[in-house]
């Protein structure tokens, strides 16, 4: 069997809740403290965005999971917001939290601290509003297809985001640079890309199912990048401290890369 097809099958078990729980919660989930990597990853978001250089019509989430929080910087820059991910339980609870759905997962959190963190002032009630408004596609997505949509978009995005994703469903390296490939045709040229991922994990839990992860380095992001034809304008690592290794994974750090799809030449 294709190890894609088995990293297909391994997600079968995958839990969203216990995955929030794991990644989204405290002790990960701690805001009092910009060393903890949740606000880390907010504030790259936000200061991206601040540059004023990301914007457009459109913008894509790639493997969205069933998270928001990539998306409260974005949302000021766009007039759509297009998520997307591999399963239908995460399409769901994406879908339940749109609709204000009373079970939904409590982002208000982080919503509260992206406000305080852009510093304009804006009310959390208004920005999660606005998201709302601006989420209006969730579909599903195969990072492994040359077509990961399917049929295709009907204009490629104007930007792009993928917080994650790649290197856990990769079997191996090679897999990573083409589903990498893969993505980068739903992107115009000269689209800024916001890419976050785990460095040297190897795999991570999320309820029943234990997930296999390719391991990869900040060389390896910025190899495969520039193979993709991207120009890199920021890149930057955390190192999860010891606190923060709560056996949920065995990830030792964060990269965050801003990129630009070279335009055609
Ligand atoms: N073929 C496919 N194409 C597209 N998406 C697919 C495909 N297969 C599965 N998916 C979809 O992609 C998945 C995205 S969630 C992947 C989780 N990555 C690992 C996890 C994340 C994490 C988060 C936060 C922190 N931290 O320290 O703050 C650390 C870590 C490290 N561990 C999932 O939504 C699945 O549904």
């Amino acid at each position: 069997m294709s190890s894609i097809i088995a990293v297909g099958e391994s997600y079968q078990k995958f839990n969203p809740r216990a995955y929030l729980q794991n990644n989204y919660m405290p002790p990960r989930a701690d805001f009092s403290s910009e060393d903890c990597v949740v606000p880390w990853k907010l504030r790259c978001l936000a200061e991206a965005f601040a540059t004023g250089k990301i914007h457009g019509h459109t913008l894509i989430d790639i493997g969205t999971g069933p998270t928001i929080y990539q998306l409260l910087s974005a949302c000021d820059h766009f007039e759509e917001i297009i998520a997307t991910d591999y399963l239908a339980v995460n399409r769901e609870v994406l879908r339940r939290w749109v609709q204000g759905e009373p079970d939904a997962f409590d982002w208000s959190p982080y919503i509260k601290h992206v406000c305080r963190i852009e510093g304009k002032g804006e009310q959390w009630k208004e920005k999660e509003k606005k998201l709302r408004e601006k989420l209006k596609q969730i579909l599903p997505i195969d990072v492994h297809q040359p077509k990961p949509l399917g049929s295709e978009l009907c204009h490629p995005a104007d930007a792009m985001v993928s917080t994650f994703c790649l290197e856990a469903v990769s079997p191996d390296w090679p897999s990573f640079e083409r589903a990498l490939q893969n993505i980068t045709t739903l992107l115009k040229p000269g689209g800024h890309f916001l890419l976050i991922g785990a460095l040297e994990e190897s795999f991570y839990l999320a309820g029943e199912a234990k997930l296999s992860v390719v391991p990869v380095r900040e060389a390896d992001v910025k190899e495969a990048l520039a193979k993709s034809g991207y120009q890199i304008h920021d890149f930057r690592s955390y190192v999860m401290p010891p606190g923060l290794k709560i056996g949920v994974d065995d990830v030792s750090g964060v990269f965050f890369a801003h990129a630009q799809k070279k335009p055609m030449a």
